[in-house]
């Protein structure tokens, strides 16, 4: 598959590491940056890495910031995204199979390198699950097209 990876100044440490382990598990790696340690916005590579996935340029995405959080909230505005920050194997896994996760964040700070490679492995390797799983990310959808925020009172 067409990986995205990208990353902020915080989580600029983890990039050659995961770029690396995504290509090692026999997917492509498409690198948004950032290559340095100069801070950048994480706003601007979740939208750069989120749109390349909306527009099915690529297939999935990876993105680390200081606490994935920022870059999860981010990648969350693009329509057609779904981006889960995930802390442990068991979170990967549900994020694909139940949610059908795209675009997984993760933290540079919270997470040491081992941890990330595992989470990303299962996230990869975890199939989107069909019935029930597929009738709410369609509820998702639906939410994403139809809402109006005006509406709220
Ligand atoms: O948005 C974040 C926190 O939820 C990201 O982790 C950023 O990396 C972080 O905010 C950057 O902080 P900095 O003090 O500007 O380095």
């Amino acid at each position: 598959m067409k990986i995205g990876f990208g990353n902020d100044h915080r989580g600029f440490e983890t990039r050659k590491s995961i770029i690396g382990f995504i290509k090692q598990l026999g997917h492509q790696c498409i690198d948004f940056g950032s290559d340095s340690r100069n801070p950048v916005d994480y706003t601007d590579i979740a939208y750069a890495v989120s749109t390349s996935v909306a527009k099915k340029e690529i297939d999935m995405a990876v993105l680390v910031c200081s606490t994935g959080m920022g870059m999860c909230i981010a990648a969350n505005k693009v329509k057609g995204i779904r981006a889960t920050f995930c802390m442990d194997q068991m979170s990967a896994e549900i994020s694909r199979h139940h949610n059908h996760s795209n675009v997984l964040c993760l933290s540079a700070d919270l997470e040491d390198e081992n941890l990330m490679h595992k989470i990303i492995e299962t996230w990869l390797k975890t199939k989107t699950g069909g019935g029930r799983h597929k009738r709410r990310v369609d509820k998702i959808r639906e939410i994403e097209e139809c809402h109006d925020p005006r509406e709220l009172k």
